[in-house]
This record gives structure tokens, C-alpha cells and sequence, in this order.
């Protein structure tokens, strides 16, 4: 079995000590780190199997786009990549205290960066074991991956990521 190709950006604070938590969850000899910002459609394509990490990092009254360049670089090169036969996760980092508003809304930016290109994705959650108001993650009435929040609810992490983990491994071959 291929190696889980583990893309996240940016690389220090949240998403990535969430990237390191998985990649030891995983092992080294069934996983790499990659920095989004380091890669390339290539370097996609290298793995079947894809965990992608990001954060929502928006503005208040949300009039213009996301602002992490790492990932509007790297959206770039998802049309280039063979998508057929690859299953992809996302995990997505928050804040629901102070964006209740716009709880993880980067995993829906990504998730629909990634649906017309025909990715197979796959590590939906329930909402109804989070608090929040809206959010433009959600797809047919779940989050489209795993929401985290290490500025409120860090003490959560550790068993969200077991059973999303669990779930990948057991329904999705990871
Ligand atoms: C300027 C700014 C805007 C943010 N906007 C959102 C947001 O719209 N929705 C959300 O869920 N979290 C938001 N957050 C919280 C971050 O996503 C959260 O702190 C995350 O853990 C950051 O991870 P990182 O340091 O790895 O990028 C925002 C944080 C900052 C600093």
C-alpha cells in the first residue's frame, strides 16, 4: 500500500501540530509531511491517499477572499493533478468563540475547489458535537472533513482526531 501524503499549510501553529499528531498517528513509514507551499501537482500525485490541513484565517465582514497565500498558490496546481483514484480528507482549523459565524470555512473553500475536479472526499463529521451558528463547510448537513479548534476547545483534539482517523482507516482504506 502507498504512503498517506499528508499537505498542509502553513506550516507553524495549529494545523501544523495537528499535521505532526496524524503523521505520528500514522507513522513515518505510512506517511509524509509536505508543506503545501513546497509542492507541486508532481508531488500530488505521488499518493492515492491525501490528507489535506488548513485554517480559516478570513475577514470580519468577509468582503474579499481568504488571505493564506500558501494555499491560493497551491490551488493552482490542483487542476494539473490526476485525481482519478485518489481519496482525499480534510481537517480544518477554527476558532468557534470568536467566528462562530464562519466556523472552519476553509474546508468548504477547499472542498469545493476539489468536488468538480472529481476527488473522491471522503472524512465527513456530524455538527451536532460542535457550537457554532454557520458555516461554509458544510455539505448535505455535515462538515465536509474534520473541524478543530485548538484556541477553545485544544482538549478535544486528541480523541476528534482518533475517531476521524479510525473512520479513515476503516471505511476508506488509509
Ligand atoms: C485574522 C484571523 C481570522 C480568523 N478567521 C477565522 C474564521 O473566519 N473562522 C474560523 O473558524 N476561525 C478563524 N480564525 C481562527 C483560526 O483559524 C485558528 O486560530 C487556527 O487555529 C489558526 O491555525 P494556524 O495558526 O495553523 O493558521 C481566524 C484567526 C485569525 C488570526
Amino acid at each position: 500500500m502507498g504512503k498517506i501524503g499528508i499537505f498542509y499549510g502553513p506550516e507553524k501553529g495549529s494545523v501544523g501540530k495537528v499535521a505532526e499528531l496524524i503523521a505520528n498517528i500514522f507513522g513515518d513509514d505510512h506517511a509524509d509531511l509536505i508543506l503545501v507551499k513546497d509542492c507541486d501537482a508532481k508531488i500530488i500525485n505521488q499518493y492515492d491517499k491525501i490528507i489535506f490541513g488548513i485554517s480559516t484565517i478570513g475577514t470580519s465582514n468577509w468582503d474579499s477572499e481568504h488571505t493564506d497565500t500558501d494555499w491560493d498558490v497551491f490551488f493552482t496546481h490542483l487542476p494539473e493533478v490526476e485525481w482519478k483514484n485518489k481519496t482525499v480528507a480534510i481537517y480544518g482549523l477554527g476558532d468557534h468563540i470568536n467566528y462562530p459565524e464562519h466556523f472552519v470555512d476553509a474546508i468548504g473553500w477547499l472542498y469545493e475547489k476539489l468536488k468538480p475536479l472529481n476527488a473522491n472526499i471522503v472524512g465527513f463529521c456530524d455538527t451536532n458535537e460542535y457550537d457554532f451558528n454557520e458555516s461554509e463547510a458544510i455539505v448535505d448537513g455535515k462538515f465536509a472533513g474534520l473541524p478543530l479548534d485548538e484556541d477553545y476547545e485544544s482538549e478535544k483534539t486528541e480523541e476528534r482526531l482518533t475517531q476521524w482517523i479510525n473512520m479513515l482507516q476503516k471505511e476508506n482504506g488509509y
